[in-house]
C-alpha cells in the first residue's frame, strides 16, 4: 500500500486553488521549459547519489574532518559532472545557478575557486598558445587552481599589491617574490590544502619599471606529492606572465590597463545571481515555515493565527519575496550585458567596458547587500526556531554576507559607481545603461502614483542625487580643495547616488520584463503586484531621496503607503504559491523549517536527535567538572 504522503493541513490549504500556473514562473525563473527539465535532470542525477549525503550533519564534525568530507564529495562531484549525461558545461552551470552546489557540500566547496575564478581567468586573460597548454588541462582536473590576487596588508587596492614580478631578460624568467609578510597571499580559497597551480596577481617590473598589476601563472605544488615547491612561502620560480605583454624582452601596454581586472568583473556578475538564489532558499523558508506556524492570538478567543496573517510578518517576508524577481531580472540583463561587451572586447571594441564596470559593481553591491539584509529578516521572522544552525538561515546569511566582501568591498565598488557616473553626467557622453544622465529630464515635474510614474521618480533620484554629489565636489573645488580631498569629503553623496543608480536599474529591469514577456494574464497579474510592491517598498524605504530630488508631496506618500498595504493584503494568498514557483527541493533547502509538507515539528526533533550530546542521557564531562563543583560547596 503507498505510504500516504503527509502534507501539513496549513500548506494544503494554501496550495488549493492557485489562480497561476506555478511552472510558468518555474520555467520564466528557469530561462524556459527546456532549461527547467535539464536543471531538474541534473538535481535528481546528483542528489540521488547516496555517496553525496552526510553521514552524520557537518556541524558536528572537527574542521579537519570537515574540510575532508567536503574534498570527498567534491571531488565525487567532479567524477558526476565529467560523466553528466547532459554534458559537463550545462552540469557545472546548472551546479553555480541553482545552488545545486552548496545542497551537496553545505560548508563551501574546495574546488569552487578552480571553476569560477581560476578557469575564467585563463579564459579571460590567457593567450591562444596558453588555453591550448592549460584550459584542457584545467577542464580535466588534472590542475587545481585557484586566483591569488588579495595579500594581508591589501585586498581592496590592487596598486597597492606588494607581491612582485620581475622579468629577467637573461633568462627570460619572471621572478615572483613576497617582500613582505604583508605580502603574502591571504584569503584566496583552495589556496591552503587544496590548490596545486594558481592565478598570481604581481606588480610587473622589467627594466626597472613596475608596469602595473598582471596575472601570471604559478605552480604552488608537486602534481604528484602535493609538496609545496621549494621556496614556495615566500619565494617563487618559474611563473608565467598570462596573456604575455613582453614581445622580445619588451612590455607592451594592454589597451586598456584594467582588462587586466576582467575576472573580477566575471565574477561580480555571478555573485549577482548566486545571492539571488541564496536569497530564494531563505525566503521559501520562512514563508512556507510562516504558514505552517500559528501564535499568539489575532482575534480575541480564536484559534492562534498563522503568523502569515499579520501584517508585520507579510511586511517583513513579501518585499524579499518580490526582491527574489527582481534581482533575478536584473541579473538577467547584466549577464546579458556581459557577453556583448565580452564579444566586443574580443574583437578590440572596449567602449562598453565601462558600462560594464558601472554595472556589475552596482548590481553586485546592490544584490549582496539588499539579500544580506533580507535573508536577516527571513530568519528572524521565524523566531528561535530561525536561530538554529540546522534552519540553514546562518549558512544562508554567511554566503550572502561574504558576497558583500569578496569580489570587491562594497563600499568600495559604489565609489567606483560613483566615478563613472559623475564622468558620464559631467561629460554627457558614453554612459549605455545610463541614458537617462545624458541630456535633462524631460516631461513635468508632476508625480503620479502609477507605476510608469513611480519609475520616473526612481529616475528623477538617480539624476538628481549625482547632481547634487556633483554640487558637493565643485562647492569644495571652489573653496581651493584638491580633488582627492573634494572626492573623499563628498563620499556620503556619491554612495547615495551609485544606490540611487542601482536601484533604478533593478526597477527598470522589473517593469521592462514584464512588458516584454510573453506571461498569462493570471501570471502577469501576481508578478505585476510583485514588481509594484517592491518599488513602492524601496521609494518608502528611501523617501528622502525622492523628496530631495522630486516635487514628491506627504499626500504622495500616504497614498503610496496605503497602497503598499493593499499589496500586502492582494499578495498574502499567493505566497505559497510564490515560493513553491521557486521549485526548490527539500534537499537544496536543507531546512525542517522549509520543507515541501510543513512536517516542521517533526523533522525539527529528528534534526535534534542527531546531535553527539543526546546520544547519552549524561555527557561524560559531568563527572569532570560539573559533579565536583556541585559538591565543592563554594
Ligand atoms: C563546482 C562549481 C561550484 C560553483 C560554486 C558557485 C559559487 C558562486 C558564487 C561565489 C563566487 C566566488 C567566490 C568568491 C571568491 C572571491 C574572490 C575574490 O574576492 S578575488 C579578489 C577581489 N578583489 C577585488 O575585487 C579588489 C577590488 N579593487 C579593485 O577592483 C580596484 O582596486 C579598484 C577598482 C577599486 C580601484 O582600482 P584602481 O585604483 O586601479 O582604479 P581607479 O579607481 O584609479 O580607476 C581607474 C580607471 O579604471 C576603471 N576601472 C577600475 N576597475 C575596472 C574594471 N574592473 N574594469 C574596467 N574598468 C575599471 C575605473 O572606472 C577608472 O576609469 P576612468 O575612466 O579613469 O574613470
Ligand atoms: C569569503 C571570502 C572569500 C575570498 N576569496 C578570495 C579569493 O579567492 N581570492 C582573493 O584574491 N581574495 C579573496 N578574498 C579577499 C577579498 O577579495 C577582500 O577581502 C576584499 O577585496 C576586501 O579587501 P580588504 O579585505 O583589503 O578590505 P579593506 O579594503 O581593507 O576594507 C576595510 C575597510 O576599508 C574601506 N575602504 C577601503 N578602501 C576604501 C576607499 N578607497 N574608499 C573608502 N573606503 C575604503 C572599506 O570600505 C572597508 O570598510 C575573499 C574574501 C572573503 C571574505
Amino acid at each position: 500500500m503507498s505510504k500516504e504522503i503527509y502534507e501539513n493541513p496549513d500548506l494544503k490549504k494554501e496550495r488549493q486553488n492557485c489562480p497561476f500556473n506555478k511552472e510558468e514562473i518555474t520555467h520564466l525563473l528557469d530561462g524556459g521549459k527546456e532549461k527547467t527539465i535539464e536543471r531538474k535532470q541534473l538535481e535528481n542525477y546528483i542528489l540521488s547519489d547516496e555517496q553525496l549525503k552526510d553521514a552524520v550533519p557537518m556541524e558536528y564534525l572537527s574542521h579537519a574532518d570537515k574540510y575532508a568530507e567536503e574534498l570527498r564529495k567534491a571531488c565525487l562531484l567532479m567524477h558526476k559532472l565529467a560523466d553528466s549525461p547532459a554534458g559537463q558545461v550545462p552540469t557545472l552551470r546548472a551546479l553555480m545557478g541553482a545552488g545545486l552546489g552548496s545542497a551537496v557540500l553545505k560548508e563551501g566547496n574546495p574546488l569552487a575557486l578552480h571553476y569560477v575564478m581560476f578557469i575564467p581567468a585563463l579564459m579571460g586573460q590567457g593567450t591562444i598558445d596558453q588555453q591550448a597548454k592549460w584550459l584542457e588541462k584545467a577542464y580535466n582536473l588534472n590542475m587545481i587552481g585557484t586566483y591569488a590576487q588579495t595579500e594581508l596588508g591589501h585586498g581592496t587596492f590592487l596598486r597597492g599589491l606588494e607581491t612582485r614580478a620581475t622579468y629577467d631578460p637573461k633568462t627570460q624568467e619572471f621572478i615572483l617574490e613576497s617582500p613582505s609578510l604583508t605580502a603574502y597571499k591571504w584569503w584566496p580559497g583552495s589556496l591552503g590544502k587544496t590548490a596545486n597551480y594558481a592565478v598570481v596577481m604581481a606588480q610587473l617590473y622589467t627594466k626597472g619599471k613596475c608596469e602595473g598589476t598582471h596575472p601570471f601563472m604559478v605552480q604552488l605544488r608537486d602534481e604528484e606529492t602535493h609538496e609545496p615547491l621549494p621556496g614556495i612561502v615566500n619565494m617563487w620560480l618559474n611563473p608565467v606572465c598570462i596573456s604575455s605583454y613582453i614581445h622580445y624582452g619588451t612590455y607592451v601596454k594592454p589597451t586598456n590597463s584594467k582588462l587586466s581586472y576582467a575576472t573580477m568583473v566575471f565574477v561580480r556578475v555571478v555573485v549577482c545571481q548566486d545571492v539571488t538564489t541564496n536569497l530564494r532558499k531563505a525566503v521559501t523558508i520562512a514563508t512556507r515555515y510562516s504558514c505552517v506556524r500559528r501564535q499568539s492570538e489575532l482575534k480575541p478567543g480564536d484559534r492562534e493565527p498563522q503568523v502569515m496573517d499579520y501584517q508585520a510578518q507579510q511586511n517583513k517576508l513579501l518585499p524579499p519575496l518580490a526582491a527574489t524577481f527582481a534581482f533575478q531580472l536584473a541579473a538577467d540583463h547584466l549577464w546579458n550585458l556581459y557577453h556583448t561587451a565580452n564579444n566586443n572586447i574580443e574583437q578590440g571594441d572596449l567602449e562598453l567596458l565601462p558600462d560594464l564596470h558601472g554595472l556589475s559593481c552596482a548590481l553586485k553591491a546592490l544584490c549582496s547587500s539588499e539579500a544580506a539584509n533580507f535573508v536577516e529578516v527571513c530568519r528572524q521572522s521565524c523566531g528561535g526556531h530561525g536561530y538554529m544552525s540546522c534552519s540553514n538561515f546562518p549558512r544562508i546569511y554567511g554566503q550572502v554576507t561574504a558576497a558583500e566582501t569578496y569580489e570587491g568591498e562594497n563600499t568600495v565598488l559604489w565609489l567606483q559607481v560613483a566615478r563613472y557616473l559623475v564622468k558620464t553626467r559631467k561629460e554627457q557622453s558614453g554612459g549605455l545603461s545610463v541614458k537617462y544622465l545624458i541630456g535633462e529630464e524631460k516631461g513635468p515635474k508632476t508625480v503620479d502614483t502609477t507605476l510608469e510614474g513611480i519609475v520616473k521618480l526612481y529616475r528623477r533620484a538617480a539624476v538628481g542625487l549625482v547632481d547634487v554629489a556633483i554640487a558637493e565636489l565643485d562647492k569644495s573645488g571652489r573653496k581651493g580643495e584638491a580633488p582627492h580631498d573634494a572626492w573623499n569629503h563628498a563620499a556620503v553623496y556619491l554612495i547615495k547616488a551609485a544606490q540611487a543608480h542601482a536601484r533604478l536599474f533593478v526597477v527598470e529591469s522589473f517593469v521592462d520584463s514584464l512588458k516584454e514577456g510573453k506571461l498569462s494574464a493570471p501570471v502577469r497579474t501576481v508578478l505585476s503586484q510583485l514588481c509594484e510592491l517592491f518599488i513602492i517598498y524601496w521609494l518608502l524605504e528611501r523617501s528622502g531621496d525622492f523628496f530631495l530630488c522630486s516635487n514628491l508631496t506627504k499626500q504622495d506618500l500616504l497614498l503610496l503607503n496605503s497602497k503598499y498595504v493593499e499589496l500586502l493584503a492582494a499578495i498574502r494568498p499567493q505566497a505559497v504559491n510564490l515560493v513553491d514557483s521557486f521549485d526548490l527541493r527539500d534537499e537544496v533547502l536543507n531546512s525542517p523549517l522549509g520543507c515541501w509538507d510543513g512536517n516542521v515539528y517533526q523533522r525539527l526533533f529528528d534534526e535534534a536527535a542527531k546531535s553527539p550530546l543526546n546520544q547519552s542521557n549524561v555527557h561524560e564531562s559531568f563527572h569532570k567538572y560539573l559533579k565536583p563543583l556541585l559538591k565543592s560547596n563554594l
